[in-house]
């Protein structure tokens, strides 16, 4: 049966997208789109890579009419879904790609995202949107709360790490790097081409605020406190993110581990040991692709992690979670090999 689909915030980047991907999807119709300051606007107009698809046009989310909705994704700036949630009505699915609902504490909330959190009651029923660790939490969930594009980097070799012991817990250190689509399509000097391009920083040195969720993530898999070192960086490319991960920790085991925990999943990709994965060999697609390499010092590791920021960093990671919460085949509009050269 075919499920009507509500994509908010789709003038932006995530949320075209969702739109692009949602597109060749067996069973899903976009039924809505919303924007704010480009409401009123045909999608073929704010996307004219999307013009050849019938779309409904761009609407304020409150001229939204939920009634017939399944699912709705949520790709909008933090700080809008936690004040939005309870607008929409208890038969919509949420999965929200924001950062509202992914920290479990409101303090926590609080101190990195500097805002006062609206629905915190809801928290203890949303499920976190890693759906290789919560598959079955988010089975059952009204809301999901898509992991952060770093987050989910990081994460996805670490977790099964951290609960296996198979890495030491005290001394994570985490050296990302995103393309510049990953902070989305406002207006911002730093990410103007002759700003930008040509050029490598890192920002949110000792303070990012994908910290929190971390720490949160990381400690729960350790079963106690750990406090990674984390330095994301800005690259001049469009799409693509790599963590590479330092730790403690005996490569011939960490490449056990986590061929274990990834086998079949379609999504997460181990590589030979020694491999070198590169974020032109995952762009347009939703692969994690994870590769181990034993460090010349003894007991030590280096571990790539690449993906695609508005894909499993986001937007494709939200599709799956979405098929998960309908009931759909999880890979379902997700079959896309990478886009190369
Ligand atoms: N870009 C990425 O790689 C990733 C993004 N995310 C998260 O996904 C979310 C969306 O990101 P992205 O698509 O990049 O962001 P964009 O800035 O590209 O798009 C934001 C969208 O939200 C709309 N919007 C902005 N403010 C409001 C508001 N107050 N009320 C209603 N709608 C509003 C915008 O409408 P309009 O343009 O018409 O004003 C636009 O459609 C963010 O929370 C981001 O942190 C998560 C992982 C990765
Ligand atoms: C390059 C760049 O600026 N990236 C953004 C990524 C944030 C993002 O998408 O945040 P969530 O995943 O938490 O929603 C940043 O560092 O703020």
């Amino acid at each position: 049966m075919t499920k009507k689909i509500a994509v908010l915030g789709a003038s932006g980047y995530t949320g075209a997208e969702l739109v692009r991907l949602i597109a060749t999807h067996p069973s899903f119709e976009i039924a809505a789109l919303s924007a704010d300051r480009k409401a009123g606007l045909p999608m073929g107009e704010v996307f004219p890579h999307l013009r050849h698809l019938d779309l409904p046009v761009l609407q304020k989310i409150d001229e939204v009419d939920f009634s017939g909705i399944d699912l709705a994704f949520f790709a909008l700036p933090h700080g809008v879904a936690h004040g939005l949630v309870r607008q929409i009505p208890d038969h919509v699915k949420i999965v929200d790609l924001s950062a509202d609902f992914r920290l479990r504490d409101a303090q926590e909330y609080r101190k990195w995202y500097k805002l006062d959190h609206g629905a915190m009651d809801l928290q203890p029923a949303v499920a976190y949107g890693l759906p290789e660790i919560y598959r079955d939490r988010i089975a059952g969930a009204r809301i999901t709360a898509n992991t952060g594009c770093y987050v989910a980097t990081s994460l996805l070799p670490l977790i099964p790490l951290l609960r296996a012991g198979a890495v030491g817990a005290e001394d994570i250190v985490i050296d990302a790097k995103s393309g510049a689509s990953g902070a989305g399509r406002g207006l911002n000097e730093p990410l103007l081409f002759s700003e930008a391009n040509e050029g490598f920083k890192s920002y949110g040195v000792a303070g990012h605020r994908h910290m929190g969720e971390l720490d949160q993530e990381l400690s729960l898999a350790a079963g106690r406190p750990v406090l990674a070192a984390f330095t994301p960086h800005l690259v001049p490319m469009i799409r693509g993110m790599q963590a590479t991960i330092y730790a403690a920790g005996d490569a011939a085991e960490i490449q056990a581990v986590l061929e274990k925990q990834y086998a079949g999943e379609p999504f997460v990709d181990i590589l030979p040991m020694g491999a070198i994965p590169q974020t032109q060999h995952v762009k347009g697609s939703n692969l994690c692709r994870i590769a181990v390499h034993a460090d010349r010092r003894p007991g030590r590791v280096i571990i790539l992690s690449v993906l695609d920021n508005l894909m499993k960093g986001a937007s494709g990671q939200a599709l799956q979670c979405a098929n998960i919460m309908l009931g759909e085949a999880e890979t379902a509009g997700l079959n896309l090999a990478p886009v190369f050269p």
